[in-house]
């Protein structure tokens, strides 16, 4: 997939190869969160007391990164949102001109609060074991930064699959857009089938990469617990996913048909 060239974008094959290759650094970013425990201080607004900043420990860090992220021009690339679109500065590297693939104004579907919410609390605390270890709040926090960067990119990818279907239905899908209807377009963007692939998969991956080859396999050697990471996928992941698509095609009404 070419964000420069538009026609690799609106591929349904290249948008669920990129899905597909998301869930690898998905898995090992989970991994990578649960070798610490939960942390609970670094999720709580005040938590840990950051002078002149009023939200949780991991909120600030999101935020900084962005900052310097945005100056290498990370959100001007149309598979990136921010968590804190309103902070951010300008790049200080040219524009890239990407060709328009989505409608105008695509980042106004942006469910990183949603993100946010259920990533600490239902994700975390599925993957992590109880408890605080002071001298790791640094460490796992830059952790949970990638892991919600990760997710939020899989599941504003939600977009570019939603624009890609529409192309190829636009007759009904306008139809429905028009008339609002909501559960008709939840049906037309849900295929069971891949859902069910994309499940059976990610279960593959969490077992395979959260073993060590080399050893034995037992319950104690397991990096991540592989049922909750499908778990994860079932009841969050798809859904927002589904809900991204759903809410770009009511936009789409307002901007383009
Ligand atoms: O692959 C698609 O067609 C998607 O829309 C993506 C996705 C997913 O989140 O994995 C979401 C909805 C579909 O039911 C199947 C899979």
């Amino acid at each position: 997939m070419d964000f420069l060239r538009p026609d690799t974008v609106m591929d349904l094959s290249n948008i669920r190869a990129a899905l597909i290759r998301m869930e690898d650094t998905i898995v090992f970013n989970l991994i990578e969160r649960a070798k610490f425990p939960r942390q609970p201080s670094s999720y709580q607004k005040g938590g840990i007391a950051i002078p002149d900043f009023d939200g949780s420990f991991v909120d600030w860090i999101l935020r900084e990164e962005e900052i310097v992220h945005a100056k290498l021009r990370r959100y001007q690339s149309p598979d990136e949102i921010p968590f804190f679109p309103d902070d951010l500065p300008e790049p200080i590297l040219p524009p890239i001109s990407y060709p328009p693939v989505l409608y105008p104004h695509p980042n106004k579907v942006n469910v990183n609060d949603h993100i946010k919410d259920f990533y600490v609390n239902d994700i975390v605390p599925s993957i992590c074991q109880d408890g605080e270890q002071e001298e790791n709040l640094g460490s796992s926090s830059l952790c949970d930064v990638e892991c919600l960067r990760s997710l939020s990119r899989r599941i504003h990818f939600g977009r570019f699959v939603a624009e890609s279907k529409f192309l190829t239905e636009r007759e009904t899908m306008t139809a429905m857009i028009k008339a609002k209807d909501m559960a008709g377009l939840g049906a037309a963007i849900t295929n069971s089938a891949v859902e069910k692939q994309v499940l059976a998969r990610l279960k593959k991956k969490a077992e395979t990469y959260g073993i060590d080859p080399n050893l034995k396999s037992s319950p104690n050697d397991k990096k991540v617990d592989a049922d909750a990471v499908v778990a994860m996928y079932e009841n969050w992941v798809i859904p927002l996913t589904k809900e991204v698509e759903v809410e770009y095609l009511l936009h789409r009404l307002h901007e383009e048909v």
